[in-house]
């Protein structure tokens, strides 16, 4: 029996991401091929005519009506040479006011994604201002990172991509994120094998490792001018298919998420944690051994989140 469509609103349609994103959702990269969709794009009124390239909305309150999935990629971009700082004012108060039309007019246990810059925060402040959203269903992509950090070990160890799995993305999707390989595994001939047995170079996977992956947005806009649009866009649909179909046996990935206070992180911060999903709901994955090294780490990105949530309310009072 054909299955009951299912609303994906994104925001920022006209954008970079939102480009590359549409077609992919509706060939069903995020949701598989037999599931209908109906697509839901809002953008600005000065994007109006970029948006007819796609057919869309600019009235936020058609847009939000009845969505399941609801992907926020629109905002401010951050532009080369900006701190994600920078951009924190002009984004936040965007995602209050569109907590606000979520609330009132998504559907019921809607899905929320969030990947417009500040990632985390707009997260944080679209759940502060969308209290009867249920703050299991406000998440923020680390997945691009997470992606990122499976590609730079499968390319030092010349392995499939497909091969490598459990790296976790700790934090802020920022330059203070802690990409870490001490769970991550190899599938190779001879079974799985760890990731630091098999580098075998610790200083690498301490130092080079842990930057690239962290100045990686960075290097692409530095390059492009532009974000990383395609990329972005895959790793949203990676996101949320695992949200909603569920992760392999065996295998985690990294979302941000409403803290409750694992690994003696504060409750109260959108962070990335490693999860695994099953009937639509994620967990946090419990119990992995932090060495003094990544906690540090873990305590870093945690104290730049505190600091933007300080920031982002004080922006908006
Ligand atoms: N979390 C992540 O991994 C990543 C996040 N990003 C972020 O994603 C966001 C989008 O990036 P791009 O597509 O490259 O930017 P873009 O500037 O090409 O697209 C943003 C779109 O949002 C629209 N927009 C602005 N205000 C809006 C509003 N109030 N409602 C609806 N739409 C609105 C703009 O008109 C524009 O079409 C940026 O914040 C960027 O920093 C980018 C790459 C990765
Ligand atoms: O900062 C940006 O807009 C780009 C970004 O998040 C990324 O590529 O990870």
């Amino acid at each position: 029996m054909a299955k009951d469509p299912v609303r994906v609103l994104v925001t920022g349609a006209a954008g970079q991401i939102g480009y590359a994103l549409v077609p992919m959702i509706a060939r069903g990269v995020m949701l598989g091929a037999d599931q209908p969709v109906i697509l839901h794009m809002l953008d600005i009124p000065p994007a109006a005519e970029a948006l007819n390239g796609v057919v869309a909305t600019t009235d936020v309150v058609e847009a939000c009506t009845g969505v399941n999935i609801a992907v926020m990629v629109g905002g401010f971009p951050r532009k080369e040479g900006m701190e994600r700082k920078d951009v924190m004012s002009k984004n936040v108060s965007i995602y209050k006011s569109q907590a606000s039309a979520l609330e009132k007019h998504a559907a019921a246990n809607c899905k929320v994604l969030v990947v417009a810059n500040p990632a985390n925060t707009n997260a944080l402040i679209l759940k502060e201002f969308a209290p009867s959203i249920p703050e299991k269903n406000i998440s923020c992509l680390t997945r691009l990172d997470h992606n990122r950090a499976l590609g730079q070990i499968s390319e030092r160890l010349n392995v499939q991509v497909s091969d490598v799995k459990n790296v976790i993305i700790w934090g802020n999707h920022s330059s203070t994120q802690y990409p870490d390989v001490n769970h991550a595994t190899v599938n190779t001939p001879a079974g799985e094998k760890a990731v630091r047995e098999l580098v075998s170079d610790d200083a690498w996977l301490n130092g080079e490792f842990i930057t690239t992956v962290q100045q990686r947005g960075a290097a692409i806009i530095k390059a492009r001018k532009l974000s990383s649009a395609l990329s972005a866009a895959s790793a949203a649909c990676d996101h949320i298919r695992d949200w909603v179909l569920g992760t392999p046996e065996g295998t985690w990935v990294s979302m941000g998420v409403y803290s409750d206070g694992s690994y003696n992180v504060p409750a109260g911060l959108i962070y990335s944690f490693p999860v695994t999903c099953q009937n639509g709901e994620w967990k946090i994955v419990q119990g992995l051994p932090i060495d003094e090294f990544s906690r540090k780490k873990l305590d870093l990105t945690a104290e730049e989140l505190s600091e933007e949530k300080a920031l982002a309310y004080s922006c908006l009072s």
